[in-house]
């Protein structure tokens, strides 16, 4: 008897057993359904924060301000208040939070739980130490310290969380995001992709775009920017993208305003690609720490993820295995399709649908196009041609591929 109640014990001991009580104490019970719930009180956060002092505000997004705080158990947080232009009811913010956070990766930033508290809503995730990608890879001072290997570890780990999110978590989570800024690295230099489920707490709510620094990021696909057609294969686009600026230490955004000859970072790494000179878009920081096999197939991947068509682009998957072999045979690029930005989506022509996946017609991509993708163009001589591929049905949340 007295063994199985230690083992009872030791069983609970996590829980912190109240030996006093003889039972778990009432507030240790609600402590513990509190964390199953996810959620957190907004006086918690409040006190974590120090009411949301500046002094602790990490930065300021599309999605609402960030602010560093401290729980009382020690945990170090990251609360990202999300600005009130959110339409989404309380119940299924609460829903959508608590799906996401069940989302669990090393490469993806954990998201310990949520808060909704009148009109207010809050993400509350876990703190990570280092700074953005893009902190380091465009400043000119920092980006030394990431050598080759470091900046091949960071795109395998990207390679392994979006694999995760499309693949391995509870249902298919496309980032819709993908981007240096929204790449954290840890204190070991893990990186962690931040910012995944956005889409489905801003269901259709085009209203934090505005809010965004009018501009390119240069990192969207452009099927999703001109027709918001809504895929995996858009994620893999601006991994794609992300691939050639850590390769080439250059955003993709400013790029050619440097390079006249190449409209984009993408064309100019076609180009020499296709020259069997892919080495020279290499950073040159990099130059003693990599090898020139290595960046040739990097590019190579970074090549066939931005691909017009998407159906050519390869999936998280397969670019997983790609980076982890040696050597590996890849098929031919064709042309890169031309990136765009979600701003640009925002100012559709009108009469073009916003919702993702319910326009039926799309250009037809393939090896004979060889003019690149442009998704500034008009988007009525987009609409030409209807499309070869059918692209599947995707959820009016613009988020899930729905099962037809
Ligand atoms: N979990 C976190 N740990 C540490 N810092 C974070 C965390 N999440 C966000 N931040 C920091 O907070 C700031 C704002 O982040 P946020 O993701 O809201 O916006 P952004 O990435 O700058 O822009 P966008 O909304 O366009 O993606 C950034 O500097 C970011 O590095």
């Amino acid at each position: 008897m007295t063994k199985l109640k230690n083992c009872l014990k030791s069983l609970l001991n996590p829980f912190k057993f109240n030996s006093s009580k003889g039972k778990l104490g009432e507030e240790d019970m609600e402590t513990i359904a509190a964390r199953e719930q996810k959620q957190f009180s907004f006086d918690a956060l409040a006190s974590a924060t120090k009411d949301f002092h500046l002094t602790h505000k990490l930065g300021e997004g599309g999605f609402g301000p960030v602010y560093k705080g401290k729980l009382d158990d020690g945990r170090e947080i990251a609360v990202k208040k999300l600005s009130h232009s959110s339409n989404q009811g309380k119940k299924e913010f609460t829903n959508e939070a608590k799906l996401l956070s069940r989302v669990q990766h090393r490469n993806v930033v954990n998201l310990l739980g949520y808060c909704a508290h009148g009109v207010e809503k809050l993400l509350v995730y876990e703190y990570v130490a280092n700074e953005s990608l893009d902190k380091l890879l465009f400043k000119s001072d920092k980006r030394q310290l990431l050598d080759w290997n470091r900046r091949y570890d960071i795109l395998i780990g990207i390679a392994r969380g979006l694999l995760y999110l499309h693949e391995d978590s509870h249902n298919c989570i496309i980032h819709r995001d993908i981007k240096a800024s929204n790449i954290l690295l840890d204190d070991k230099w893990v990186p962690k992709i931040a910012d995944f489920g956005m889409a489905r707490l801003f269901p259709e709510d085009q209203t934090h775009v505005n809010t965004r620094v009018a501009g390119t990021n240069g990192y969207m696909a452009p099927e999703y920017v001109m027709h918001g057609h809504l895929s995996v294969k858009a994620d893999v686009f601006s991994f794609g993208v992300l691939v050639l600026e850590l390769i080439s230490g250059q955003r993709n955004s400013t790029f050619s305003q440097q390079h006249a000859e190449a409209q984009n970072l993408l064309d100019w790494a076609y180009k020499l690609h296709k020259k069997n000179r892919s080495p020279e878009i290499m950073d040159p920081v990099l130059a003693s720490s990599a090898a020139a096999e290595q960046v040739k197939t990097c590019v190579h991947i970074g090549l066939l993820c931005t691909q017009g068509d998407p159906q050519l682009r390869p999936d998280m998957r397969r670019i997983v295995v790609l980076l982890s072999k040696k050597t590996c045979s890849l098929e031919e690029p064709t042309r890169p399709g031309v990136p765009g930005s979600r701003y640009r989506r925002a100012r559709r022509p009108a009469g073009m649908s916003s919702t993702a996946g319910t326009s039926d017609t799309a250009r037809t991509f393939g090896e004979s196009d060889s003019r690149p993708f442009d998704s500034s163009s008009n988007a009525n001589t987009a609409t030409a041609s209807t499309s070869a591929h059918t692209i599947p049905r995707l959820d009016p949340h613009g988020k899930r591929p729905m099962e037809s």
